[in-house]
């Protein structure tokens, strides 16, 4: 299961008598993965973000684009399209542990298949700080406590796009202290 597999992870590079430090997170594989894994399926900025402005007449793959047309790139379909990732609707996150002699994928804007933080000219300026703040909160969440489904019943993972994508209900979860 992904939640100890993560804890593992926590044990072996931080141990259970400290705290995580940020440096510990670039010690770490498993956890990054889970990160991109969930930006894959829930990217907070799916669509609204990507406007872009055609300043000319232009074609896109195929199609006539008039100058003056809002076009907006639909992350959300992209990452979970089948014929740009396997098993899509699955929560997998070793898809993003490197094989040996394989580069890590980035999420920073360099590979369209998923680039939640945009890309090109008008990428999020906030990325690295974005990446690094949530994966040292999720490791340092999941390092603390042990999370499990609260008396109102599972998760809710449905979704709800306001500005942002947001989950349509609040996370309700028992914690519980695990050092
Ligand atoms: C997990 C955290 C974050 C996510 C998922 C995210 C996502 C995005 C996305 C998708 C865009 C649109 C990019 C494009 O159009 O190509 C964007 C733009 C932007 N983001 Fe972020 N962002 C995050 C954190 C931050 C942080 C921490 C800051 C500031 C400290 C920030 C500041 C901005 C700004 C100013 C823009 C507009 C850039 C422009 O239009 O030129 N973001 N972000």
């Amino acid at each position: 299961m992904c939640k100890s597999r993560v804890h593992d992870e926590l044990d072996m590079v931080v141990g259970k008598s400290r705290a995580v430090n940020e440096s510990d997170v670039s010690a770490m594989v498993y956890l990054p993965a889970v990160v991109k894994e969930v930006l894959r399926l829930h990217p907070p900025g799916p669509l609204l973000s990507w406007a872009r402005l055609a300043i000319t007449d232009t074609t896109v793959d195929g199609c006539h684009v008039p100058e003056g047309t809002t076009a907006m790139v639909n992350m959300w379909a992209i990452s979970r399209d089948p014929e740009v990732w396997v098993d899509p609707l699955e929560f997998k996150p070793e898809r993003f542990v490197a094989k040996e002699g394989e580069l890590e994928f980035s999420v920073l804007g360099s590979d369209l298949r998923l680039a939640p933080f945009g890309s090109g000219r008008r990428t999020c300026p906030g990325k690295a700080l974005g990446l690094t703040t949530v994966s040292f909160w999720v490791a340092s969440l999941l390092h603390e406590f042990e999370w499990v489904p609260s008396d109102q019943g599972p998760v809710d993972l449905k979704e709800l796009l306001k500005l942002s994508c947001e989950m349509a209900n609040p996370l309700t979860v028992k914690v519980h202290p695990r050092r």
